[in-house]
């Protein structure tokens, strides 16, 4: 978030007026709904039904007495009359109060009925995802894509569809009982309605492009704001909070100024409207009464025209804005099914091939393997080593040398560029991918606790953990005291991110987690961060006990650690520069000495 125009401009997708195949995939999520989805339809019909009856009792009630009182001396019988039809009126009211109570409920229900399901199905499949996807997209736009997005479709199905093509039809009704009225009078009316549609339609280019701008400026605004929440540590160690701060505002500023075209839009397109819809009453007014002076019209008939017309302009004077609401729809669903076109390329083959069932440590190989995140900078540059069944493979290297690369291949997060990753001579990509991450346990620097209890933490809901295989998982990963110093023991709530663990805590946290499960292959990468030397001893006999008779492929910071490890890989630029064990390496005088040298001297 550097320069003042960097919006991602995928959020700025242009559709069509109409595009009747997105429309199609949309209305696959209305079909589980279809019940109240008519239902809805329904309620409307009835309502436009009450609205019309209504005109008409106005004119009944008006002519009716009228017709009765005029030249009678006892004025009782129109009367008698006039309550008829104000009652019948009061009735109506009642039956179209409570109708407009369903048209709001069912309306909203069928659209939020439908919105919770799409996310779900938005959520699921952005969870599938590989990682490579991530890379590409920022978070804040997933959030807006998740929620703004997909809630602008349930106002597509609620104040868009339903509504318009209801609009369309009281427009053609509408129109042919004003025709029945007074042919004259309705063809006047008609000649004047020009001016209200195209005040109505030239409203909608500009609102669009100005309702698009604020959505990929809102974006920003979030990505930014999700950014800085994510590093706020960063922000506040280095003292950057008056510069974000600018940098919020800055973009904050352009959302205000893209709000300001919207609002300054819309205080022109109000007046405008009013004015097209003064200039269709008073047409009406002046042919209605010479209408009435020429006894072509009643007075009630007069009322009943007056009434419907405007019924009529209600629809015309929101074509605008309904149209609008579709087109902002249609963009919406465009990112969102953008999303959900977006096949995982990490998937299990079709027919994956049998591995040893769990229980087993399984023997890994890497074969010539080469790798890129992004096209023309090659990470790993012919990588081959092997894991044999319960040895300990160490690999230490200088930073951005590969060596989390290696971690993520190994799992799956990405696929190699070329060569092979083998688990029990079969290739990763030609296994399932569930049933072998589900042999691994995987401990990360910075492990990633979830908001919940340490006990949901470390069973994450996985067949096999159980209450005795947890308590010794805490015990071999020495985070037992830890957990009963705890307030509430296991049941103890982890805040977000687990952000109130020390890395040290944390990491014995994980370690307990991926013990808990009794993997066949542990993954780890050894926290950097310094800690006291109680527990450095404690992490040192965690890290042992997690290690002990696995496979395991360990980023290594702990002299103990690579000194116990079988083998050790030194790393630079993507190649392995050598290997050996730790006296080995030491022998050779070579990198690794230098390192060794340069990092442990001090500690050892
Ligand atoms: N998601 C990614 N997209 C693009 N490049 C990446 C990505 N992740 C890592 N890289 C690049 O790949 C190279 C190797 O990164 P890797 O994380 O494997 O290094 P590392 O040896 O584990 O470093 P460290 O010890 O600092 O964790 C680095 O140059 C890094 O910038």
């Amino acid at each position: 978030m550097s320069s003042a125009d960097d919006i991602d401009h995928s959020e700025l997708v242009a559709t069509k007026a109409w595009d009747s195949s997105l429309f199609k995939r949309l209305f696959r999520y209305v079909r589980p709904h279809k019940p109240l989805f008519f239902a809805s339809f329904a309620v409307l019909l009835l309502l436009f039904a009450g609205e019309l009856l209504g005109t008409r009792i106005w004119r009944g009630a008006i002519d009716g007495p009228i017709k009765d009182a005029a030249g009678q001396a006892d004025k009782s019988p129109y009367l008698s009359e006039l309550y008829l039809w104000v009652g019948g009126y009061l009735a109506l009211i009642v039956f179209t109060t409570v109708l407009r109570y369903f048209e709001t409920a069912t309306l909203t229900k069928t659209g939020q009925a439908i919105v919770h399901d799409l996310r779900s199905a938005v959520f699921r499949h952005i969870q599938r995802l590989d990682l490579g996807f991530f890379d590409k997209r920022p978070t804040g736009s997933l959030v807006t894509r998740v929620t703004t997005d997909i809630e602008n479709l349930s106002e597509m199905f609620t104040s868009g569809v339903i509504v318009l093509l209801f609009d369309l039809i009281k427009v053609v009704v509408v129109l042919a009982i004003l025709f029945t009225i007074n042919v004259k009078l309705a063809l006047i009316t008609v000649a004047t309605t020009p001016i209200l549609i195209a005040v109505s339609l030239s409203f909608r280019g500009g609102a669009r492009r100005a309702h698009r701008e604020v959505r990929a400026r809102l974006a920003k605004l979030n990505g930014y704001l999700q950014e800085v929440l994510n590093g706020i540590r960063v922000v506040q160690v280095f003292r950057r909070e008056e510069r974000v701060g600018q940098r919020f505002d800055e973009a904050l500023r352009e959302y205000f100024i893209a709000n300001k075209k919207t609002i300054f839009l819309f205080a022109l397109f109000f007046p405008a409207m009013s004015f097209a819809v003064y200039i269709i009453q008073g047409a009406a007014l002046w042919a209605g009464v010479r209408a009435i002076v020429d006894v072509n019209l009643t007075y009630g008939e007069f009322v009943q025209f007056w009434l419907l017309l405007n019924m009529l302009v209600r629809p015309i004077r929101e074509l605008g804005e309904r149209y609008n609401i579709l087109q902002s729809a249609f963009a919406s669903a465009e990112r969102v099914f953008q999303v959900l076109d977006t096949k995982p390329e990490v998937v299990s083959p079709a027919r994956p091939r049998a591995i040893a069932a769990a229980g087993t440590s399984p023997h890994v190989v890497f074969e010539d393997v080469h790798f890129r995140y992004v096209k023309d900078t090659p990470v790993l540059k012919g990588v081959s080593f092997e894991i044999p069944p319960g040895k300990t493979v160490a690999v230490v290297g200088a930073t951005g040398a590969g060596k989390s690369t290696l971690v993520n291949l190994l799992l799956r997060y990405y696929d190699v560029s070329s060569g092979r990753i083998l688990l029990d001579g079969e290739d990763v990509r030609e296994v399932d991918l569930e049933s072998m991450r589900s042999r691994f346990g995987l401990v990360l620097q910075e492990d990633f606790l979830f908001a919940g209890t340490v006990r949901d933490n470390l069973v994450m809901e996985r067949e096999g953990v159980t209450e005795g295989s947890l308590e010794t998982a805490l015990e071999a990963a020495q985070a037992l005291d830890l957990v009963e110093r705890m307030d509430g023991g296991l049941d103890a709530e982890v805040a977000e991110r687990g952000s109130t663990f020390s890395t040290g805590e944390r990491q014995l946290l994980a370690m307990a987690r991926a013990l808990a499960a009794n993997p066949d292959l542990v993954i780890l990468d050894e926290a950097t961060a310094a800690v006291d030397s109680a527990t450095e001893h404690k992490i040192e006999r965690a890290t042992a006990r997690l290690l002990a008779g696995r496979s395991a492929l360990v980023i290594a910071h702990r002299l103990s650690t690579i000194r116990d490890a079988d083998e050790i890989l030194v790393m630079a630029r993507g190649e392995i520069r050598e290997r050996g064990t730790h006296a080995e390496l030491l022998a050779q005088d070579g990198l690794y000495a230098k390192l060794h040298a340069l990092q442990f001297t001090g500690a050892a």
